[in-house]
């Protein structure tokens, strides 16, 4: 059979460099288009690189004539919290502004399925977990806020055009491809496990652990890490569902499985075998004390169940591909990881 293409906005990013490798191995061919404020040339290796800003209607209408996907998988977009709330124009910009004339270019092609990288970030500070799609949405943050916005505007595209969406909110997108050939290479980095081997290396002196008096068994914040192995599938499977002709929808994509700040610190000291340096700092703002998934609803609607449940496994495939800052800034250049 011809394969077809698939339009994966922010395709050099992390996750959606892993997608891409899903997409060529389910027999598609993943098309990134991106415009390397954040990626990396070099994580896009299983279909073409077109260098272009989601906010650029001319580039995109070009792509989409050119390679005439059958979906757009819209990873594009900023994700930190906390410039969010410093510098909420750049984020309203980008992700809000960027995806509507995203939405935009894909009526002037008539092309109508979308599946959106939404995050749990849109539920706030839930006050229970296990999380159900069906909790308020009500995002502490102006991050959150974009993507809230975002699924709102894709439901009246959906109700006025016909479009055909998932938004799939993640948990912790956490792993890398165990194969090596791509990590979680991000600059500045935040998210804990690489911030963690940020310490073990030395690159910076300690992890500051973000309180540990919470109301929780050791008193560390509970998350949801889900591989982004799992995760790429799931993009897959959310495409081949859409193009069925099944409803639109919001999902959770998480294993449903708890996990803290501490037992991820102690998976880190079994995987690279050394200790890892760490200070107790305050609470980090806007960080619930735990949030976790109930991922029923992504196994009912897509049938997509989470299939890495182990953490230690999570963080080894990190740290297999994990690199420091120096190479870091050599991949922006393209001088590590030739092909
Ligand atoms: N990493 C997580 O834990 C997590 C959790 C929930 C949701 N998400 C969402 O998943 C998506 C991907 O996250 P990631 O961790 O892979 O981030 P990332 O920064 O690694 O990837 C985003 C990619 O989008 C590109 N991009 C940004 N703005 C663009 C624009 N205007 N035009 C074209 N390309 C643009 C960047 O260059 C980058 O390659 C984001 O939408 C994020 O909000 C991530
Ligand atoms: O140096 C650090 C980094 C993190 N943490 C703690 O580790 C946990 C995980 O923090 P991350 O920053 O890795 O991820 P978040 O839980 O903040 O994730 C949120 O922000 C992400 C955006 O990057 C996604 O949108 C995700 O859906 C959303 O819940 C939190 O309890 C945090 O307090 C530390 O203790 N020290």
């Amino acid at each position: 059979m011809e394969r077809r293409h698939v339009l994966v906005t922010g395709g050099a990013g992390y996750i959606g460099s892993h997608a891409c490798k899903a997409l060529a191995k389910a027999n598609y061919i993943p098309v990134a288009f991106d415009n390397l404020a954040l990626g990396h040339e070099k994580a896009v290796r299983w279909g073409p690189l077109v260098v272009g800003d989601i906010g650029d209607g001319d580039s995109l209408d070009r792509a989409l004539a050119v390679y005439r996907p059958i979906a757009v998988i819209h990873f594009a977009a900023f994700a930190y919290v906390g410039e969010s709330v410093r510098d909420p124009g750049k984020y309203y910009t980008n992700n809000v502004s960027g995806t509507l004339s995203l939405l935009e270019a894909m009526r002037r092609t008539d092309l109508r399925t979308m599946v959106f990288s939404s995050t749990c970030a849109t539920y706030g500070e839930p006050k229970t977990s296990p999380i159900r799609e069906a909790e308020p949405q009500a995002p502490v943050n102006p991050y959150g806020r974009t993507k809230w916005m975002i699924e709102q505007i894709l439901e009246d595209y959906a109700s006025a055009y016909g479009f055909q969406y998932a938004a799939l909110r993640y948990f912790n997108a956490c792993g890398s491809d165990p194969d090596g050939e791509i990590g979680e290479w991000h600059d500045p980095e935040f998210h804990l496990i690489p911030r963690a081997f940020m310490a073990v290396t030395g690159q910076i002196p300690h992890l500051e652990v973000f309180g540990d008096d919470y109301d929780t068994p050791d008193g560390t914040c509970i998350r949801d890490y889900i591989h982004v192995n799992d995760l790429a599938r799931a993009h897959i499977q959310a495409v081949q569902y859409l193009l069925k002709g099944g409803k639109n929808c919001r999902l959770n994509l998480g294993t449903g499985q708890p996990t803290s700040v501490m037992e991820i610190i102690r998976a880190v000291e079994r995987v690279t075998g050394r200790p890892l340096p760490r200070r107790l700092a305050p609470r980090r703002p806007g960080d619930p004390a735990v949030l976790f998934a109930d991922p029923a609803r992504a196994r009912e609607v897509l049938g997509f169940t989470a299939e890495i449940k182990d953490i230690t496994y999570m963080v080894q495939t990190a740290w297999n591909t994990y690199i420091d800052g120096q190479d870091l800034a050599q991949l922006h250049i393209g001088e590590v990881f030739q092909d």
